[in-house]
């Protein structure tokens, strides 16, 4: 892949997809860690004199312009960070982007508005997907491609676009693949991969792929009702993947034939409602109250998670044990984080939310080996599958 120092940007307007895909609290940004992971491409594109228009995507929009979804709060955040005024482009693809673009002196940078509040950023689609990358690329001269936490994704912004620019990978590409890399390789032995967090449909797939490479897979966050459901147990209202129950059976049998260990949360704590004021317990896995849901793993689980980490090597671990942006349900994610810390083994924490988490309960960085910003990118990344965003770079 062709790096940034490789492309002569000087003077030149350079597309750089980034990840800003920040959890946000009442408009207010929770954790900047993918703010602050784009600096340093954003920083060298300045310093050799180019005009920078950031893209980025934030949530979940599917194609409609929702203002709880603007990078708004974004572009003010990345101006703080960088010292410097970021013009803030009111669209995509229209008159405001088009005028932030035109309007940069070298060194200066724009950020675009939210590119999935364009239907043609996500479409499956070729055509549809194209004719947006069309508008996107003739923004600019030249692409890089940084957004990591993205590179699984065949998005416009992340496939299409490069395939219209001269491009390169930026530097925090480049460092994640550098690390992930160590996990497909030689892995030191116990290998045991800790899943959490609510993108359930979208990671229960990987652990197919991991089968054949982990040998302990412990869940917890939203995947576990799945398992439960599928061992027989009730979930009440907890979060579920009906049509996903006889994938996981599969899972636990192939699991027990080829003797990796599933290590399945003992106890949950149990809510009436997604809320943090919400009468709330501990109940065992096997008894989840028809009116309730499971927001985290209990304190059981807790120490079992822990001592199954002991031994271990070398750890991955991508999303939160349960909903710990709220203090009663963040407590399995904490002992999960508490377990890692300072381990001595090769710790590897991916995703935006799970990176913020190990943050806001007060851990410091430097106890994990890496803190990656791709959840669902680096899952793939382990299972060695093609990733859309790093094969356009590699063209
Ligand atoms: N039991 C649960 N029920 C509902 N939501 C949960 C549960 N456990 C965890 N979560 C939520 O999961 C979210 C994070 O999940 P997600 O899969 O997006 O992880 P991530 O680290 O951000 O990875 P990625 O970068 O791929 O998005 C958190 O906001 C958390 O509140
Ligand atoms: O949070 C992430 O994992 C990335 O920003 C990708 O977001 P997505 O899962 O909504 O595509």
């Amino acid at each position: 892949m062709r790096t940034i120092d490789d492309l002569d940007v000087s003077g030149k307007r350079v597309l750089v997809r980034a990840d800003l895909n920040v959890p946000l609290q009442d408009g207010a940004i929770t954790d900047d860690g993918r703010i602050r992971a784009s600096l340093p491409t954003i920083g060298r594109l300045r310093e050799r004199g180019a005009k920078v228009i950031v893209c980025a995507h934030l949530g979940r929009p599917k194609g409609e312009v929702r203002p709880e979804f603007s990078l708004a709060p974004v572009a003010a955040r990345l101006g703080e960070l960088l010292g410097a005024t970021v013009r803030f482009a009111a669209d995509v693809v229209g008159d405001s982007a088009r005028d932030a673009a035109a309007g940069l002196a070298d060194g200066e940078v724009a950020l675009l508005e939210n590119l999935r509040f364009e239907a043609g950023e996500t479409s499956k689609d070729d055509a549809e997907r194209g004719a947006f990358a069309d508008r996107l690329a003739a923004l600019a001269e030249l692409y890089v491609g940084d957004g990591f936490g993205a590179v699984h994704r065949k998005h416009a912004s992340v496939y299409d676009v490069p395939e219209r620019l001269p491009h390169a990978a930026g530097g925090l590409i480049a460092t994640e693949v550098e690390v992930l890399k160590r996990l497909t390789e030689d892995v030191a032995r116990p290998y045991a991969v800790v899943l959490g967090g609510s993108k359930v449909s979208d990671k229960l797939g990987v652990i197919e792929n991991l089968l054949g490479k982990a040998d302990r897979i412990l869940i917890g966050g939203g995947m576990v009702f799945t398992f439960l459901k599928a061992q027989g147990h009730e979930v009440g209202k907890s979060l579920l993947e009906e049509d996903q129950l006889d994938t996981v059976r599969g899972y636990l049998r192939r699991a027990e034939e080829s003797g990796v260990e599933f290590v399945l949360p003992a106890d949950i704590v149990a809510a009436t409602a997604f809320a943090a004021d919400a009468d709330h317990g501990v109940v065992s896995a096997d008894a989840i109250p028809a009116d309730r849901l499971g927001l985290d793993i209990g304190p059981e689980s807790g120490k079992l998670f822990a001592e199954r980490l002991a031994d271990a090597a070398t750890v991955f671990w991508n999303g939160p044990m349960g909903v710990f942006e709220m203090e009663p349900y963040s407590h399995g994610t904490r002992a999960v984080a508490q377990a890692l810390a300072g381990s001595g083994a090769f710790t590897v924490v991916g995703g935006g939310d799970s990176a913020a988490a190990v943050r806001q309960l007060g851990f410091e960085e430097s106890g994990f080996s890496h803190i990656s910003t791709g959840g669902g990118a680096s899952l793939e990344y382990l299972e060695g599958k093609t990733l859309p965003g790093l094969q356009a770079l590699e063209d």
